[in-house]
């Protein structure tokens, strides 16, 4: 099933249009910023699960450094949130871990993966550029030697057709994970959110409020999208 993940935040945890998002991404970042304590950010899946119980979740405390609002200085602390998060019954079904991370917050998080079966996600965000094959391929190798279920990148596209050739590596490593995304940001990357999926790929972030993320589609429009390039293929 293709995942069309709306962003929540505190703005857009009732907004109409999450409904029709297959998942969700709980932005804790957003509501850490915002001044939720810790009680707070354990309750918030069981508060999403109750108003959208279909929904696939994503769990991410993202870091200033690739478009959230979390310290960088403090990355390896968001070990804390986590283990919190994830001990509570209702949780997020899969987590966001960087590739940077994966020597310093994974193993403190691993335990209460293990023991309540949740998902991992590798990432990897560049905000300049989109990376070259083989730079991907690098990081890609990294979340399998991880043992990760997933792997994204979102990268910045900055001129048309810059993304093109990354299509046959969606292609080729998407079989290799459960979850799988990638594609560029920018206005010039925007066809790549949806395009990515005809590919291979099977999450693509959406706004259900105001966009997050440069060129980020709302859900309507990706859905919309979606089914016109799927049809025409
Ligand atoms: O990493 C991503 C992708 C994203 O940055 C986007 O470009 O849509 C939005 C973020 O919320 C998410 O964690």
């Amino acid at each position: 099933m293709q995942l069309f993940a709306g962003i929540i935040d505190p703005e857009t945890l009732l907004a109409k249009s999450a409904a029709l998002c297959t998942a969700l991404e709980i932005r804790y970042d957003l509501f850490l910023e915002r001044g939720a304590s810790l009680e707070d950010l354990t309750a918030l899946s069981k508060r999403v699960r109750n108003l959208y119980p279909k929904a696939f979740q994503i769990g991410t405390i993202r870091l200033k450094r690739d478009g959230g609002m979390f310290s960088d200085a403090h990355a390896q602390d968001r070990d804390r949130y986590l283990n919190a998060i994830l001990s509570n019954v209702d949780r997020p079904n899969v987590v966001d871990i960087e590739v940077e991370e994966l020597e310093t917050l994974l193993p403190k998080v691993r335990p209460v993966l293990r023991s309540t079966g949740t998902k991992f996600l590798v990432s990897h965000h560049d905000f300049l550029k989109v990376p070259s094959v083989s730079e991907l391929e690098a990081w890609i190798e990294q979340a399998k030697a991880a043992g990760a279920n997933g792997y994204k990148t979102a990268c910045m596209s900055t001129a048309a057709g810059d993304f093109d050739e990354i299509y046959p590596l969606i292609e080729q490593e998407s079989k290799n994970f459960e979850l799988f995304s990638l594609f560029a940001m920018g206005a010039s990357g925007q066809e790549s959110r949806v395009k990515s999926l005809l590919f291979g790929a099977n999450i693509t972030y959406c706004s259900i409020g105001k966009a997050v993320a440069p060129g980020q589609l709302s859900v309507e429009d990706a859905l919309n999208q979606y089914k016109k390039l799927a049809k025409n293929r």
